[in-house]
């Protein structure tokens, strides 16, 4: 048998990550061991802990022969001669960094773990993704006892996306391993080049020093971040000028140089890493004295929280600016197709802001439980990321609006409105004209993801909304008929760019409305 690998965290890293190494790699041995024991007990049941599609079949053709999953941390990293961390690398809630900073004491504690546990020479393999410099961190606490155990750290951060988790680690653009340019360091990294190139062309892996393996990590989300905010931010631009946005990107993205890939406008980036990442990567930059450079990255967060926000205020805004009471069907909730998690996830901040507003919510989604969801919008931001039974629950009344419901025809049945969060193919195929017939009229339909057919829609006598698209009528006059109203309300702030209205639930100047409160929730401003 060859090398005994062990990693510490069964989560959506290391659980996929660890069956493809053992389906690849016959000859070694791989345990993923979890402090969690429901984790665990899941891994080893039918019903994995997470859904990736291709992963149920290659953990079955592994498991119980050289891929096991175990509760027993200490023993099995103590055996082992490669340990691949991939725990939880949260943002802090609290102290320095707060609300940027990664949290690290799930790293530590394994690192400090692995250092009393040890009894022979280890790579320790940082998967998580982790701030650039942690290396050095983890490399003293792991020595901190001098037990004559040599230890080489490794920084191998991992690329994969959810949904295509498989396919990615199947067939990778690229495995990235940093280590130190010492001797140890370098034999290290053969030794884990070495795991890869079973089944990684030799070309594909490449091997860096540690600081650019973890700073490679950041910067690769933070690029591809960045690109969803920026057509993000030329869809706004879209719908005030009548461009449809998946034209721009179209003909953007046939630019060799820029490329057709993550370019689709949503209502949002989500996802357990882009802004996690990029926070980070903002706080590492203002610690090295670089502000420009931490603003220019933050502005990617900032534009990914107005867009979310902006898909709010269309929605309440075309719905006679209240949704109080009404009926609102959130299609989707994971934050892509094909995975269940539904970590930071849009669908979390655009139900909060309807909630806000009084709706009730029918939601619905083909892989995220009522319990996970209800959990969702009943946490605190950044409290998600921790691991599962650590995380502090903040009962709210609001979910006294929310109802889960098992199939899209439910959640839309007597609905004002639909919302489209996560692009599900199923809901491309669903029969419209049996939703628009079960819905309240006149009845929309906001599509986050521009997975449906507008036109097709229109005909069915939807009032639609598309992200980046040219304005449904309805959708468009509602603005301009609320700014005229505020010239009448406020003749004297006329030519004041600064000033808007606000979108509450009591202004609809066509309908008898009275006249607005300001405050710092700007939709219109008077040009
Ligand atoms: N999810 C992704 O797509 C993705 C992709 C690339 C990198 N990453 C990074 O990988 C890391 C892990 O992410 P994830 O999505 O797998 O998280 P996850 O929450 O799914 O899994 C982490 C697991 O670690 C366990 N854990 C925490 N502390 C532990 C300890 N001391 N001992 C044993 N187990 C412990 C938790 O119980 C949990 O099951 C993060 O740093 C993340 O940023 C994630
Ligand atoms: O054109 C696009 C592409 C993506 N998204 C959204 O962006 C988010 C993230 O999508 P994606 O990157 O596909 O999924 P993740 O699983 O979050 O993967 C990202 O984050 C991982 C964790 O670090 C990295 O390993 C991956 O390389 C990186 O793609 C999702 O909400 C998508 O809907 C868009 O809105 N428009």
């Amino acid at each position: 048998m060859g090398v005994k690998i062990c990693c510490i965290g069964a989560g959506y890293v290391g659980g996929p990550t660890m069956a493809v190494i053992a389906l690849k790699c016959p000859d070694i041995i791989v345990h993923v061991v979890d402090i969690s024991k429901p984790r665990i007990d899941a891994w080893n049941s039918d019903e994995l802990p997470i859904y990736e599609p291709g992963l149920d079949e290659v953990v079955k053709a592994c498991r119980g022969k050289n891929l096991f999953f175990s509760t027993d941390v200490e023993r099995l990293v103590a055996e082992s001669d490669i340990v691949f961390v991939s725990v939880n690398t949260p943002t802090k809630t609290s102290g320095l960094g707060a609300g940027k900073a990664a949290d690290l004491t799930y790293w530590e504690s394994a690192a400090r773990m692995i250092a009393d546990v040890s009894t022979s020479d280890k790579i320790v393999v940082e998967k998580s993704t982790v701030p650039v410099k942690t290396a050095e961190a983890i490399e003293k606490i792991l020595t901190h006892n001098k037990k004559g155990i040599n230890f080489e750290i490794l920084s191998n951060p991992e690329f994969l996306a959810e949904g295509t988790a498989m396919e990615d680690l199947n067939q990778p653009d690229r495995v990235l391993i940093g280590g130190r340019e010492t001797p140890g360091g370098q034999k290290a990294v053969a030794a884990l080049k070495a795991v890869y190139a079973h089944w990684v062309p030799e070309e594909n892996i490449l091997t860096t020093n540690l600081w650019s393996a973890e700073l490679s990590k950041l910067a690769a989300n933070a690029f591809l971040a960045q690109r969803i905010s920026s057509i993000n931010a030329m869809s706004a631009l879209c719908e005030a000028t009548g461009a449809d946005v998946s034209e721009v990107a179209y003909a953007v993205g046939k630019d060799s140089r820029i490329g057709p890939k993550f370019l689709n406008a949503s209502v949002g980036f989500g996802g357990s890493c882009f802004q996690k990442d990029i926070l980070n990567l903002v706080y590492i930059c203002e610690c090295n004295g670089l502000p420009e450079v931490a603003n220019y990255w933050k502005q990617v967060v900032q534009i990914n929280d107005y867009q979310k926000d902006r898909f709010v205020r269309r929605v309440v805004s075309s719905m006679f600016n209240t949704v109080s009471g009404k009926k609102v069907a959130v299609l989707g909730f994971a934050f892509k197709k094909d995975t269940g998690d539904t970590r930071e996830t849009p669908a979390i901040d655009v139900c909060h802001g309807l909630l806000q507003d009084k709706a009730l919510l029918n939601i619905y989604d083909p892989q995220v439980t009522e319990d996970q969801i209800k959990r969702d919008l009943s946490l605190n931001k950044f409290d998600w990321d921790h691991p599962h039974h650590l995380q502090p629950t903040n009962p709210t009344t609001l979910l006294n609006q929310v109802s889960v419901v098992k199939d899209a025809y439910e959640a839309t049945k007597g609905a004002h409105g639909v919302c489209v969060i996560t692009e599900w193919d199923e809901f491309k195929k669903l029969d419209y004209q049996k939703i628009y017939d079960g819905m309240q009229k006149p009845a929309f339909i906001f599509d986050g993801r521009n997975v449906l057919n507008g036109s097709e829609l229109r005909k069915i006598g939807f009032i639609v909304y598309s992200i980046g698209k040219p304005l449904d009528p309805w959708v468009k006059d509602l603005p301009a008929a609320i700014v005229r109203m505020c010239l009448l309300w406020f003749p004297d702030r006329v030519g004041d760019t600064s000033f808007g209205v606000i979108g509450g639930s009591n202004l609809m100047c066509e309908y008898g409305i009275t006249r607005p409160a300001i405050d710092e929730q700007i939709i219109v401003s008077i040009e």
